[in-house]
């Protein structure tokens, strides 16, 4: 099982290092090479997602990926900045399905800043389509308008784009994954106003005629963004496009009590993996040592699970967080009087002592 660890930067090198404590931890055999990837792979190589970093991602069974970014690279032209590295990884290793999946544990109901009853018991899955929509849609730029409102100005333009196999494929991982669960899945899109959408909608409609069984509902996202905080158990298996995904996961992480809880895992039809948290490089916290590492511990117990074919393995890890949590300790993020704040280091520190 060979596993590429790219920590990328800000706290991504500190919430990485506490995944990799508790994966070593377990009594498995990983054979794990580092890289770099990012701001710091841009520092050392000029350029953010390098061939060495691409080649160890693509021939490795799983990606255990921290986060890219920070302000001072904002500047620097597109396919230089952080962020194109894990546009890039997910391209190239066609990461097309992106489970963020948003749990409240019980010991966290009092983090969230919605009410207790809101959230108490809340288990929903957002399926996030990762490798197309306005993100790679072609052609995109700035240019000097020739209509419009201001001809002559200067403008910028991007497209917004979704093939029939695109959303087909999705859409069969989506009512897959809510067949597993409690069976209802809702689509979101903008189908009122975009054609993008309406084939999205239209897609995953037909799609839905082969799950008789799992009960599907269309949501326009700027009502499903309202919904999620209003009755976010309302939802069971949530699926959209590239961008609304962003969006809805970064919401929906404060279900959770923080968006350091909220774990990812984008796959490509190989079951390879990129398994990271759903949250950034934090760079207003870097370096402090108070980062929640969770999002990404629990990002490593869903590599055990989809990529690494070790489901008892990923249920420890689970158990092992759910056991820290039980026993009051919190990072800055998830704090609430009562508990015991501790840093990242001994965050990380717990889980591995949990697990014995
Ligand atoms: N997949 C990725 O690598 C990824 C994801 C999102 C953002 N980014 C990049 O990260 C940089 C920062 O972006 P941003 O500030 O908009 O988003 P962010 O997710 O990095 O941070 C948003 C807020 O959440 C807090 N936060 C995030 N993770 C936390 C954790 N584990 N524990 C405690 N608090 C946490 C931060 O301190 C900040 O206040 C940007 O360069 C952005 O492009 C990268
Ligand atoms: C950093 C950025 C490219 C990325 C995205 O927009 O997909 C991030 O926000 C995420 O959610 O993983
Ligand atoms: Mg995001």
């Amino acid at each position: 099982m060979k596993i590429a660890v790219l920590p990328g930067d800000g706290i991504g090198t500190e919430i990485v290092a506490e995944a990799v404590k508790v994966l070593n931890t377990l009594d498995l055999k990983f054979e794990m090479e580092t890289a770099l990837v990012g701001g710091a792979a841009y520092d050392a190589y000029g350029h953010p997602l390098p061939e060495a970093t691409l080649k160890l991602a693509m021939d490795s069974d799983a990606v255990l990926f921290g986060a890219v970014g920070d302000w001072k690279y904002d500047k620097l032209d597109r396919p230089l900045r952080p962020e194109q590295a894990i546009l890039g990884l997910r391209k190239n290793m066609g990461l097309f399905a992106n489970f963020r999946p948003a749990i409240c544990y019980e010991q966290l109901v009092g983090a969230s800043s919605l009410k207790p009853e809101l959230i108490a018991g809340l288990d929903i899955l957002i399926i996030r389509e990762l490798t197309g929509d306005i993100y790679f849609g072609q052609p995109r730029g700035r240019r000097i308008a020739t209509d419009g409102h201001f001809p002559g100005a200067e403008e910028a333009f991007d497209t917004m784009r979704y093939s029939k196999p695109e959303i087909e494929r999705i859409a069969h991982v989506a009512f897959q994954a809510a067949r597993k669960r409690n069976k209802r899945l809702t689509s979101v899109d903008k189908a009122n106003v975009l054609e993008t959408f309406q084939l999205w909608k239209d897609v995953v409609t037909e799609v839905g005629q082969q799950y008789p069984d799992v009960a599907l509902d269309h949501m326009y996202v700027d009502n499903a963004a309202m919904q999620l905080v209003k009755e976010p158990k309302r939802f069971d298996v949530v699926v959209t496009g590239n961008m609304f995904g962003d969006i809805l996961s970064d919401e929906a992480s404060m279900l959770t009590g923080s968006i350091g809880m909220l774990p990812s895992a984008s796959l490509n039809t190989k079951n390879q993996g990129l398994y990271e948290p759903s949250h950034g490089s934090a760079p207003d916290i870097a370096g402090k040592g108070i980062a929640n590492p969770l999002a990404t511990i629990l990002s490593a117990a869903m590599m055990l699970r989809f990529s690494l074919n070790q489901e008892k393995a990923a249920q420890r890890i689970e158990a092992a967080v759910q056991k820290v949590l039980a026993q009051g300790l919190r990072t800055g993020d998830i704090y609430s009087e009562g508990t015991t704040k501790v840093s990242t280091r001994e965050m990380g520190d717990a889980v591995v002592k949990a697990l014995a």
